[in-house]
């Protein structure tokens, strides 16, 4: 049930943040940060600690409240959706710590994902058996396709705890997508990655956008893979953005430089 991009209004941004304000007691987190991410874009957020990159996730997915500002999905307003019906619009996420059920299987792991948005009942499982049967095998189809995409089929009995990491994160990745997401948000994917680890994975998100034609927003520390993956780069720092471009001139630009050598335009 993601919206629908034609009906929603047509070719603009898939998501449009737009002076977002996010306090937590005394401490301003979010500054009036503004995002724009158009359709099938890679978009990559970077920023030293603490710029506030994993709070406009937060943001989006309504686990932060937003004290000013607003955020549109496909030009809907979504500041005052239910966190938990989120999914269901189309935003799906990874998080920075694994967020997976060790003791399930991988695919068990994966068709909660399709679950999230389907939802179904006790009760119409009771009333409704072969509907849910029906339902629930053409999920199944559905995931192992997935799993079977990112190379995942060899392991879908396997317990997901028992995984090597790497192989985690790409199930936490078709879980995502057993949603249909139209915008997938990917919270340090590549963290605790090995360096041929993270070139592997930068090749699957890669295909995960082209196969999937979802839109990707990825908050990332590794530099090299930011710049190889990203059509596009957003600089947070202490709150606020910083600067905005091709992964080319973000790299060029001195504010972004500064920022990153722990100092700013502002008080250099
Ligand atoms: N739930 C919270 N309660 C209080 N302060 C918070 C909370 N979440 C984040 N903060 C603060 O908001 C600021 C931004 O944090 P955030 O985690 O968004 O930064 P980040 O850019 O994602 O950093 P990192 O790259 O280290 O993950 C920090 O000062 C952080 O301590």
């Amino acid at each position: 049930m993601a919206v629908d991009l034609q009906a929603a209004g047509g070719n603009g941004p898939v998501l449009s943040v737009e002076n977002v304000d996010v306090r937590f007691g005394g401490i301003h987190a979010l500054k009036g940060v503004s995002l724009s991410v158009n359709t099938g874009e890679i978009c990559g957020l970077i920023g030293p600690n603490g710029a506030g990159k994993t709070t406009l996730f937060n943001s989006i997915t309504r686990l932060s409240a937003v004290t000013a500002g607003s955020i549109r999905l496909c030009g809907r307003g979504i500041e005052t959706v239910p966190a938990r019906q989120i999914i269901r619009l189309g935003i799906a996420r990874t998080f920075q710590n694994l967020g997976i059920y060790g003791g399930m299987t991988v695919l068990e792991n994966v068709m909660l994902g399709a679950h999230h948005v389907t939802g179904g009942s006790f009760l119409g499982a009771i009333l409704r058996p072969g509907l849910t049967r029906r339902r629930e095998s053409e999920i199944e189809q559905n995931c192992r396709a997935i799993l079977d995409e990112l190379d995942l089929s060899g392991v879908a009995e396997e317990a997901a705890g028992s995984l090597p990491y790497a192989t985690q994160k790409r199930m936490e990745i078709a879980r995502a997508l057993a949603s249909r997401p139209t915008i997938l948000l990917l919270d340090e994917p590549a963290g605790g990655l090995t360096h041929s680890e993270v070139a592997e994975f930068g090749e699957l998100v890669s295909r995960v956008r082209d196969h999937h034609g979802v839109t990707i927003v990825l908050i990332e520390h590794h530099m090299g893979l930011v710049m190889r993956l990203c059509d596009r780069i957003e600089v947070f720092h202490l709150g606020r953005n910083l600067a905005s471009g091709t992964p080319a001139e973000v790299r060029a630009n001195p504010a972004v430089i500064d920022a990153y050598l722990g100092r700013t335009r502002d008080n250099a």
